[in-house]
């Protein structure tokens, strides 16, 4: 009875150990491996070639690398703010047809692309983030009629900072805009896209290094 008692004792020790085991490296190694995605220096953005600049920065504004092109001759840059304006100085030199055309350049939310897996790696870490992975038939059909009717109006998608919301307030946005005249929407739309590309950059560059 005794011995039995042991193995039972014993086992059971053994498989918390193992758990205990598995959650202290499992947890670490993770870490661990994200501690490797290390961010640039600003001084390092500064070093960039053309080519790497546009390999590392050409999708901060979604599909558009020509932003990162035109603001590369503006290096070296003090801090990642300053690439930051630099971007946003070059979007707001454009003419309307320009920035309507970088909102075009963004997928649907919970669109087609998300639904063929065809998404940029950034697009789709946001639209999970929000939740937009994992929408509802109801939230899904609603999604789509409203996005089919945003683009029917202004002729480009609608465009919000997924990483800023969750999917009941992107549809309630969804539902509000729509009431925007185009202009107006060109606007918003654009404002969210340098919210998009900040948060793009700091998952890059260190906010804490300047020259
Ligand atoms: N349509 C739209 O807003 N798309 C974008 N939003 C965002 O946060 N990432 C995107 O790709």
């Amino acid at each position: 009875m005794n011995i039995i008692i042991f193995i039972v004792l014993m086992t059971v020790t053994c498989w918390l150990r193992l758990c205990l085991y598995h959650f202290k490296f499992a947890g670490s190694f993770s870490l661990s491996k994200r501690n490797k995605i290390k961010k640039m220096l600003i001084s390092e953005v500064n070093a960039l070639g053309f080519e790497e600049f546009i390999k590392i920065f050409g999708n901060v504004v979604e599909m558009c690398p020509l932003v990162a092109a035109a603001v590369w001759s503006n290096l070296p840059f003090q801090d990642l703010e300053s690439l930051q304006n630099s971007i946003e100085t070059f979007v707001d030199q454009l003419p309307l047809a320009g920035k309507a055309g970088i909102l075009r350049c963004h997928p649907d939310l919970a669109g087609r692309l998300a639904a063929a897996d065809q998404l940029t790696d950034e697009s789709k870490l946001e639209q999970k983030a929000a939740g937009l992975d994992d929408l509802t038939p109801s939230e899904k059909f609603q999604m789509d009629s409203l996005n089919t009717r945003y683009k029917d109006k202004f002729g480009f998608p609608f465009v919000i900072c997924a990483r800023e919301n969750k999917k009941d307030a992107i549809l309630k946005g969804l539902a509000q805009r729509l009431n925007n005249d185009k202009d107006q929407e060109i606007h918003t739309g654009v404002a969210e896209v340098k919210k998009i590309c900040w948060l793009r950059l700091t998952s890059i560059v260190s906010t804490k290094s300047s020259l």
